[in-house]
């Protein structure tokens, strides 16, 4: 069972600190989404975990050892930085080939990896040819070269379409059901919400979380109740009985600090009619807005 193992892990460039004191550890067997704004660190936190960048403190280590330790490293981990590194003129069949044979690793794998990532009909085409989605499929089928157990992709899913998407999100997790680490990295929360198991979450280069998808949903407030009644007394009501109240869409109440059944006590108490008592649940994309509502490089102020 391989863990990569973050360790008070931090980057300066220049007088910027980008990653920042963080540690975390990324265990076999689940997908762990790694997130948070554009210019948290994440990107910089998965080179350093790969020897692309040198830690200014700390460490990142696979299974006990450092990236560069690795003799073959290819058959340690396997990584997605960007889709875009593909030679366009090169088949993906000779793309793959290539990098097996300069890692010492069986020709056999091309074909098996191949036929994983579902290439196998486009293998004799020219690399430059292919659609983001099947470059993408390409990169990943590369990282599987060497059967690594750990598994680094950063924003796997940007600019892809919805198939797409739905192929990447089930085959990490088809990754992790053969026992794998596997670290992707996002900076949409939805994204992760259907992906992860395990999330760790970023900004301005520390760590804001480091919790199961279900516990996090939990953080995120004990949401709101979505009320509708004809009767104009009875925000005063809940008011009085300790809720905050707004108004919400179409002649809706939202309250919180009232559970739904203690609104539904409270209105039969005083003989109201309810037509509509609904629980809201605050979604992770909510969760995650206020986890990193401080560290977003720019944020937008609205109309
Ligand atoms: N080589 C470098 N030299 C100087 N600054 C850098 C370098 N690489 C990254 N940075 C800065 O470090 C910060 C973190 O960047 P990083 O790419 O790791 O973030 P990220 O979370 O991956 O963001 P994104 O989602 O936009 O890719 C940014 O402010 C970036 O400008």
């Amino acid at each position: 069972m391989t863990t990569i193992d973050v360790r008070g892990l931090t980057k300066r460039y220049g007088p910027d600190t980008v990653v920042d004191d963080l540690s975390f550890t990324v265990e076999p067997g689940q997908v762990t989404g790694f997130l948070g704004p554009n210019g948290a660190g994440k990107s910089t936190t998965m080179k350093m975990i790969l020897g692309l960048a040198a830690p200014t403190r700390g460490s990142a280590t696979i299974g006990g050892r450092r990236y560069r330790d690795f003799p073959a490293p290819l058959t340690e981990v396997g990584a997605l930085l960007d889709a875009g590194a593909v030679h366009g003129g090169r088949k993906a069949s000779d793309h793959l080939l290539a990098l097996a044979v300069s890692n010492g690793l069986p020709r056999r794998r091309v074909g098996e990896v191949l036929a994983r990532t579902g290439l196998e009909d486009v293998a004799g085409k020219r690399a430059g040819g292919f659609s983001l989605g099947m470059r993408q499929r390409l990169g990943i089928a590369a990282a599987l070269l060497g059967d690594p157990r750990v598994l680094i992709f950063d924003e796997p899913v940007n600019g892809l379409d919805p198939e797409g998407i739905r192929w990447i999100r089930d085959f990490m997790r088809s990754l992790a059901r053969d026992g794998r680490s596997v670290l992707v990295s996002s900076h949409l929360m939805s994204e992760m919400a259907q992906t992860a198991d395990h999330l760790v979450v970023i900004g301005r280069g520390r760590l804001i979380a480091d919790t199961g998808v279900g516990e996090l949903m939990r953080a995120g407030g004990e949401g709101t109740v979505l009320v509708r009644t004809p009767d104009p007394g009875f925000a005063h009501r809940l008011t009085a009985a300790g809720a905050t109240v707004r108004d919400g869409l179409e002649a809706s109440l939202v309250v919180s600090g009232l559970s739904s059944a203690e609104i539904g006590k409270l209105a039969a108490y005083h003989g109201v009619a309810l037509s509509e008592l609904t629980p809201q649940r605050a979604s992770l994309e909510d969760a995650f807005m206020e986890l990193t509502k401080d560290s977003v490089e720019y944020q937008g102020v609205a109309g």
